[in-house]
C-alpha cells in the first residue's frame, strides 16, 4: 500500500487545485462526506475543529450531520480570523444556517466541552491534520486531554490531532482515536507501530484525487 508524507499530500492537493482545477473546497466536501459515511450510524456528536483545513473538514462534517437531523455540538478552537479560506467557507455556511458554534478560548469553555464529550456518542477530532507543526500546547493540549479522558468513541479526521504525519511521533500530546479516517493515502507515520495507540483502526478513503496525480508524487 502506498503511503504519503505531509509534503506529498500538500503537493498532491496543490496540483489538483492548480493544474487540474479541482477546487480545495470540493476535496474538503468529498473528505467530509467520507467521514460522515463512517459515523452516520450514530445519533449524537461533538465536533472539535481547528482553524486549518482539518478544521474545515470538521465543520463540513457537522453540516452534513445536522442536515441528517443528528445532534451535533460544534466547538471551535481558535478565532475565525485565523481560518484558512476553505475552513472559513464552511464556518460561514454554518452561521448562515443559524447553527451554534461554541468557541473555546479559556478554561470556562472547557466545562461545556467536557459535558458534550461525556454525553454524546461520538467525538469527531478535526483539530489538526497534516499541517501540525511543533508541540501541542495550552488550550489545544487541554482540549485533547478532555477528549482522551471523557470521550466514549473518538474518530480522528485524517490524522489523530497531535500525531506527526511523517513519523507517527506524538508532539506533546495526541488524541487517542478509536478510528482514523485518512484521506486518499495511508500516512507514513502510521507505519510506526507506536502510532496504533493513537490512530485506532485506520480507514483510507478516496476523496476524488485522480490516480495519475497520486502517481506523479508517490
Ligand atoms: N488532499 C488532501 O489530503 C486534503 C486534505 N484536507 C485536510 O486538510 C488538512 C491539512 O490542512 P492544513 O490547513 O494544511 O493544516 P491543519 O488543518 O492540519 O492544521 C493547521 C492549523 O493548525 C495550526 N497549527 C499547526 N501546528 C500547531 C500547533 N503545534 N499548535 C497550535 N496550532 C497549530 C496552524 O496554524 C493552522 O491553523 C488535512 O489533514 C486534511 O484534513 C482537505 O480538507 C481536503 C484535501
Ligand atoms: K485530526
Amino acid at each position: 500500500m502506498k503511503v504519503a508524507t505531509a509534503n506529498q499530500m500538500r503537493s498532491i492537493d496543490k496540483y489538483c487545485i492548480e493544474n487540474i482545477g479541482i477546487p480545495g473546497i470540493v476535496l474538503m466536501e468529498n473528505a467530509a462526506l467520507k467521514v460522515v459515511e463512517n459515523i452516520d450510524k450514530y445519533d449524537s456528536f461533538t465536533i472539535v475543529a481547528g482553524t486549518g483545513n482539518n478544521g474545515g473538514d470538521g465543520l463540513a462534517i457537522a453540516r452534513h450531520l445536522i442536515v441528517k437531523n443528528k445532534k451535533a455540538n460544534i466547538y471551535l478552537i481558535g478565532t475565525p480570523e485565523k481560518m484558512s479560506k476553505d475552513c472559513k467557507i464552511n464556518y460561514n455556511i454554518l452561521l448562515n444556517m443559524n447553527v451554534k458554534i461554541n468557541t473555546i478560548n479559556q478554561g470556562e469553555d472547557l466545562k461545556s466541552l467536557k459535558e458534550s464529550v461525556s454525553t454524546k456518542q461520538v467525538t469527531v477530532d478535526s483539530i489538526f491534520g497534516t499541517g501540525l507543526s511543533g508541540e501541542v500546547r495550552g488550550i489545544y493540549s487541554d482540549v485533547i486531554s478532555i477528549i482522551n479522558k471523557y470521550s466514549s468513541y473518538t474518530v480522528s479526521v485524517d490524522i489523530p490531532s497531535g500525531l506527526e504525519c511523517d513519523t507517527g511521533k506524538v508532539l506533546g500530546i495526541s488524541v487517542k482515536a478509536d478510528k482514523t479516517v485518512t484521506f486518499q493515502l495511508n500516512k507514513k507515520g502510521f507505519l510506526n507501530p507506536e502510532s496504533k495507540k493513537y490512530t485506532g483502526k485506520v480507514k483510507v478513503e478516496s476523496i476524488g484525487i485522480p490516480n495519475f496525480v497520486v502517481e506523479k508524487f508517490i
